[in-house]
């Protein structure tokens, strides 16, 4: 018998096969969701809304209340690290978040790690209070990014189309980027401890970026840092899940699974679902990976896709999830959809 609760989403992750599979979906909480967008409002700055547990704790809630997901996931950002070790961060509307870009061991003198806990503690009460408030059937996702998609952001000073700037301090100075990378697993693996201590009950890593390493740079700068984090937050929580989500890792997701030890990973779109039940899925339970723009589309090729997912992935621990976040134009009713089809299809 599996030693956690009876909650649907953590028995999958402990290796079982479920049906219905339990849903929850990445960027739950959204834009999508006009109860988001008042809440956003009246918060005015993004950060403001992270470090505000009354509207963070809110936020949380409003998917759970309109589809019931089995899941809930903290509502922060993957940033608030950078922001946390000191680094000016903003997020501009339209254009996403801008950050002073570091581009040098000396800048990296900029960072302070000692800020990190005391400046992320309204996170901490707002995963304290979701885990006293959320459904006793919902469980509790803390996440965090990964060091190389977080380090992009921190290079680039914000988004990327080729992320030019991070592969060039990572190449001609590997030693110099990888105190960059060091220091983000110490924030990262303290950031995850307090999480699990206030509630979490499983982590998401969110490796957004991975797929535009090469197999040795994936292995360098996605692998093992994330083993470090995955390793390291084990030790010190023995039993703690923890979900990979090496995005674009293609052939790369078995390396990933064996060489992190994380429990499960997330599929992204682009992954197979055949080559995912037969390489994959043997190796953890998987997650995903239904194209979000699936999801906008809505209609039969929606209900088809789903179909076609629970056939090849349903006879496994699965988990039903998107391949990537939910975008500010899906249609809620076409998510309500979707999930009832789920539930109707495994009843
Ligand atoms: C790369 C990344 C980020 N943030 C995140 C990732 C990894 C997952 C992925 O690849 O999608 C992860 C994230 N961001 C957010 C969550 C909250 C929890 C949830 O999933 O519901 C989570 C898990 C809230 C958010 N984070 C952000 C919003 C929108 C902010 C707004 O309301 O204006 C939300 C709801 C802002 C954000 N945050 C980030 C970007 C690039 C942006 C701007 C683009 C965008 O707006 O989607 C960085």
């Amino acid at each position: 018998m599996p030693e956690t609760s009876e909650k649907r989403f953590l028995r999958v992750l402990n290796g079982e096969t479920l049906s219905p599979p339990p849903i929850w979906l990445m960027r739950q909480a959204g834009r999508y969701l006009p109860e988001y967008r008042e809440v956003r409002a009246k918060a005015g700055d993004f950060l403001t809304l992270c470090y505000t547990p009354d509207y963070a704790v809110e936020v949380t809630h409003q998917p759970l209340r309109r589809y019931g997901f089995d899941a809930a996931i903290l509502f922060s950002d993957i940033l608030v690290i950078p922001h946390a070790l000191g680094q000016p961060l903003r997020f501009v509307k339209g254009e996403g978040p801008k950050l002073d870009p570091v581009r040098s061991v000396e800048e990296l003198g900029s960072l302070d790690p000692s800020r990190v806990l005391p400046t992320l503690a309204p996170v901490f009460e707002t995963v304290r209070r979701l885990g006293k408030e959320i459904p006793p059937a919902t469980a509790l996702i803390g996440f965090c990014g990964a060091p190389w998609t977080v380090a992009t952001y921190m290079v680039e000073g914000g988004g990327s189309k080729d992320y030019a700037n991070t592969k060039k301090w990572a190449y001609s100075d590997p030693e110099g980027f990888d105190r960059l990378i060091g220091m983000l697993v110490d924030a990262t693996t303290a950031y995850l401890i307090e999480q699990v201590d206030a509630g979490a009950e499983a982590l998401q890593i969110f490796d957004s970026w991975a797929g535009v390493l090469a197999d040795d740079a994936f292995e360098r700068w996605s692998i093992r840092p994330i083993a470090d984090i995955t390793r390291r937050v084990k030790e010190a929580r023995p039993g703690t899940k923890v979900i990979g989500f090496p995005r674009g890792a293609g052939p790369m997701y078995p390396a990933f699974i064996e060489k992190t030890g994380v429990d499960a990973v997330s599929l992204d779109t682009t992954v197979p679902l055949d080559y995912a039940r037969d390489h994959i899925q043997p190796r953890c339970p998987v997650q995903g990976n239904l194209d979000p723009i699936l999801l906008i589309a809505g209609g039969q090729a929606m209900l088809d896709r789903i179909d076609r997912t629970l056939d090849v992935l349903g006879k496994g621990p699965f988990i039903f999830n998107l391949g990537h976040g939910i975008t500010p134009e899906t249609p809620p009713e076409n998510v309500a959809m979707m999930v009832e089809h789920i539930r109707k299809a495994g009843s």
